[in-house]
């Protein structure tokens, strides 16, 4: 039988806290528990610049609970969460987020905690400040224009809330499980996928906290068999909240990529975007105009009716760099809900050159990042 949350609870009185002291249970430290399809998913709060030296203590959290009668699963992260009033952990004293409710990330990004992806060179967010301008399309066509150019790629759905990748790629069925615990990523057109709609069936993340949310992410990104990839592409859930600022923190990002629509009001959230990866240190490696102008099925005109050039405006404003204009066009959007994105089915197509141009844009900017981050080998 599926043990409850009291019987989970119960048992992790058994693990101690940091420094031997108490247990992580009455130190307040276990966050809400969740228990679905007898696999038990809960998070432990440790101070921000304590993570990875807590490591053990996760593992020995997961063990125990592991080892209940009945558990198939266990889903343990560590987050950094400053309580609201708390100090700020912010040492350059700049202005911490004062968010009093839920998941509130702490002032400064821990870095200690983004440790990299054995295996995966380079991890780029595809993210946007608002929803609905092609943030998911962008993401996965980008992904697979950056295969045609020759990487090794990989794409993570990381809107749990509204898994996307499953439609747009084509691929349904749950993915299978190497010892009950790594996952084997789904695959199509050679792009391997990961996404909540792979493991859940819809509606049951909806509702998730904030906690279950960063281990499910947490467990999709770090426990799945990705192999050798050049680049991992996320697809972030749209807007610029709590949830995404904490994702930006804890996922070890190269860089992100913002997605808008030429719209003065896209653009203003699209800066909010941009804010917000400045704020964890993320570099933004630059901006995609999404649906820039129309191209006419039948004539294939060119009509520019969106305001196009606002986002090119706006980057050159910022000072990041600006990474192609995509145009809307009938073809992109039945591909994608077809599951077959035009970037695979229409190579030849002109939109598929825009995805590959912005691909090898942003791998240019991946490697300008990774150099610049590259610690320097002295031989002594
Ligand atoms: N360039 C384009 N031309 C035509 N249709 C497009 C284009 N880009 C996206 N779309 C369509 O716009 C809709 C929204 O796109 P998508 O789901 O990628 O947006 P999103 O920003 O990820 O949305 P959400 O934030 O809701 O997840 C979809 O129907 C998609 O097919």
């Amino acid at each position: 039988m599926v043990p409850d949350k009291n019987t989970v609870l119960d048992a992790l009185k058994t693990v101690r806290g940091p420094d031997l002291e108490g247990n992580i249970v009455d130190l307040g430290m276990v966050s809400d528990v969740f228990i679905s399809d007898a696999k038990v998913y809960f998070s432990i709060n440790v101070p921000a610049e304590r993570a990875k030296e807590l490591e053990p203590l996760r593992m020995a959290a997961e063990r125990v609970v592991k080892a209940l009668p009945g558990v198939k699963g266990a889903l343990v992260s560590l987050t950094a969460e400053r309580k609201a009033g708390a100090p700020s952990a912010n040492p350059a004293g700049k202005p911490a987020h004062s968010h009093t409710h839920s998941h509130a990330p702490a002032g400064q990004p821990p870095k200690q905690a983004k440790a990299d992806i054995p295996g995966i060179g380079a991890i780029v967010a595809v993210a946007s400040g608002k929803g609905g301008v092609g943030k998911s399309t962008t993401a996965v066509n980008l992904a697979l224009a950056l295969m045609a150019n020759g990487l090794k790629v990989g794409i993570l759905d990381a809107d749990v809330y509204g898994p996307s990748m499953p439609r747009l790629l084509g691929i349904s069925g749950r993915p299978e499980q190497i010892d009950g615990r790594i996952i084997v990523p789904m695959e199509n057109y050679g792009l391997k996928a990961m996404s909540m709609g792979f493991l859940v069936d819809e509606g049951t993340a909806m509702i998730w906290r904030g906690p279950m949310v960063q281990s499910a992410l947490m467990q999709m990104l770090r426990e799945v068999a990705w192999g050798q990839l050049d680049v991992l592409v996320v697809d972030m859930p749209p807007g610029t909240g709590d949830a995404q600022l904490t994702m930006a923190q804890q996922v070890p990002l190269t860089g992100a990529v913002i997605v808008s629509t030429p719209q003065d009001l896209a653009l203003i959230d699209a800066r909010k975007g941009i804010n917000m990866f400045n704020k964890v240190e993320v570099p933004v490696l630059g901006i995609v105009e999404n649906m820039s102008y129309f191209i006419a099925p039948d004539t294939g005109n060119r009509y520019d009716i969106f305001g196009h050039g606002g986002a090119k405006a706006e980057a050159d404003a910022i000072g990041v760099p600006f990474l192609g204009e995509v145009p809307l066009t009938i073809s992109i959007r039945e591909k994608s809900d077809a599951g077959t994105p035009i970037v695979v089915s229409e190579p030849d197509n002109v939109q598929s050159q825009v995805y590959r141009d912005i691909a090898a844009k942003v791998w240019q900017e991946v490697q300008r990042h990774s150099a610049r981050k590259a610690p320097k080998i002295t031989w002594e």
